[in-house]
């Protein structure tokens, strides 16, 4: 499922209206129909419920006096509270606002009719409130009587509707602009914006339905809109199909360079996460204990072990010699930091043509030496939490979270893909981007991103081109997770290894 900015949506407006004739008053009128609908769905008989209807004068505002006309159908018990200008509405805003008083709605204007403390009263009596007062038009910081309204909606409302976006979010970023109202349902138009997705909108958001108002699906399906929602069927048919006549040389060959003497676990992680996916062949290449330990919890790994602590360059000649035979490489978890660990990553990552996924140590070997990518002459995804792409990037940690421009335009400069590892994650190759949404509290645990690594590489090892399988690795890693059933939080990352299976039957599933 695609996922827009405001601009894009600004533009799939005007378009709808000027190519397709569909006027901004006939979206406004089935957007506000939609938002009741959804309640009707959510809370059942709307008539044995009191409404509070809170309308800016944009046309967010706009569509909140179409809902309050429409909740009038089922319930007297519908108040309108305006907070901002009459005179600053648009034509078809303040048709509504003429519809609405026309059919005897009970329309306020805040600090005219109804002082602030009247407010309170009401917010905290009413069953529901209808937040309309900033949607995608919003600019600048919220202040003044406006963050004050939203305050007390936060505080006392019982049930929270918010009408496209949670007022004060900035659509683009999912950023609070000041203030921003904490919703239980939001019900947009047409596709999400970015703000419904990334936290921490993604949290204010509460419930998204996606409401259909009648823009041209073409204008939804445009190739130019490439930022895409990781779904299920995305996934289904991205995945690779089993042959019945097939072998193991079939599902492709994963080398994995992990692990050193202080972080053994990494290494097995990561390998027995590749034949998890569903890849025939995995090849382990780590420090000691790592391969006796691997051997022990997966006997068909084919494990080498090196005598010494961490990887060297004298590592290499062995390393090429294994690479001969395989179709992808993950290089980095547990391998520490050294100068004499660096010298190997580099030299590999300028010499190996294979496609390499490179996350956790081999990311932090690389910080200083970013300009050794583009020396590499295979593809390549980099799989950075926050904290190693603030190190990549060399910006601190709050300037890189959930910054999905930073993320295409890191991409799009090194010739790479980038996945960047957080409750939503972000994978992009710099033209087009996918969000993944799918996991839990879970997966912050040391080593699942261990896992994520090894599945990606199994994936790709079947012949899924890095960029599909990032997003199917990321959105099998976030499912496994889910279908834990014990309390969120208690789950060990071995066990979550042995949920993969299960995610990838889910996805399967038909219906
Ligand atoms: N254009 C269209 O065709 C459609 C638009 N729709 C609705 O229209 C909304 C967008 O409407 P608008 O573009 O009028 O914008 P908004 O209604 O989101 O808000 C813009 C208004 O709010 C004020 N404002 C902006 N930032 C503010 C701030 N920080 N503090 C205080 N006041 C601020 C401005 O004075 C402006 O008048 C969408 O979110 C959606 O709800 C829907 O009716 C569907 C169709
Ligand atoms: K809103």
């Amino acid at each position: 499922m695609k996922v827009l900015t405001a601009h894009q949506m600004k533009e799939i407006d005007r378009l709808t209206s000027e190519r397709f004739l569909i006027s901004p008053e006939i979206l406004m009128e089935r957007a506000g129909l939609s938002v009741v609908l959804a309640l009707q769905s959510e809370l059942k008989d709307l008539s044995k419920k009191s409404f509070l209807v809170l309308c800016g004068h944009g046309n967010n505002g706009g569509d909140g006096l179409v809902v309050a006309r429409i909740l009038h159908q089922y319930t007297d018990e519908v108040v309108t509270v305006v907070v901002g200008d009459k005179t600053k509405m648009s034509s078809e805003t303040l048709a509504n606002f003429k519809r609405l008083k026309a059919i005897g709605g009970i329309i306020k204007f805040l600090n005219e009719d109804l002082s602030l403390d009247e407010l309170v009263q009401m917010v905290k009596n009413y069953d529901v409130v209808i937040d309309a007062l900033l949607g995608i038009g919003i600019k600048g910081s919220v202040q003044g009587i406006l963050a004050q309204v939203i305050d007390v909606v936060n505080l006392y409302a019982r049930y929270v509707v918010s009408v496209d976006l949670p007022s004060g979010l900035d659509t683009d970023t999912g950023k609070v602009l000041g203030k921003a109202i904490k919703a239980d349902l939001t019900v947009t138009f047409g596709l999400p914006k970015l703000c419904h997705i990334l936290f921490p909108g993604r949290e204010l958001t509460g419930i998204l339905k996606v409401a259909d108002i009648g823009i041209p699906k073409i204008l939804l399906n445009a190739d130019e809109i490439k930022r895409n929602i990781v779904t299920k069927d995305l996934v289904l048919s991205s995945l690779p199909k089993r042959i019945k006549d097939s072998h193991k040389g079939s599902y492709g060959k994963v080398l994995v360079i992990a692990g050193s003497k202080n972080y053994p676990g990494a290494a097995v992680l990561t390998s027995i996460a590749a034949y998890r996916v569903g890849s025939g062949y995995v090849q382990l290449v780590t420090c000691k204990p790592a391969d006796e330990i691997a051997l022990v919890r997966e006997p068909s790994l084919i494990v080498r072990g090196f005598e010494q602590e961490f990887f060297t360059p004298s590592c290499l000649p062995t390393v090429f010699e294994v690479a001969k035979n395989s179709k992808v490489v993950v290089l980095g978890p547990g391998l520490t930091q050294s100068d004499q660990t660096r010298e190997f990553v580099l030299q590999l990552l300028k010499e190996l043509d294979l496609p390499m996924i490179i996350d956790a140590d081999g990311l932090n070997n690389i910080a200083e030496n970013l300009d050794v990518l583009f020396q590499r002459k295979g593809p390549t995804l980099l799989t950075p939490h926050f904290g190693e792409f603030a190190r990549l990037v060399k910006l601190p940690i709050e300037a890189v979270k959930y910054n999905y421009s930073l993320v295409e335009e890191f991409s799009k400069k090194y010739g790479v893909i980038t996945l960047l590892k957080g409750a939503t994650t972000i994978i992009s190759n710099g033209e087009s981007t996918y969000f993944n949404l799918m996991g839990n509290t879970s997966l912050a645990k040391a080593g699942s991103g261990d896992v994520l690594a090894g599945m990606i590489g199994g994936l790709a090892a079947q012949g899924l081109d890095l960029l599909s399988a990032a997003f199917c690795g990321a959105y099998l890693h976030g499912l496994a997770a889910e279908m834990y059933n014990l309390k969120e939080g208690t789950m060990l990352t071995s066990e979550l290894l042995d949920l993969i299976p299960k995610a990838m039957e889910e996805v399967c599933k038909v219906g």
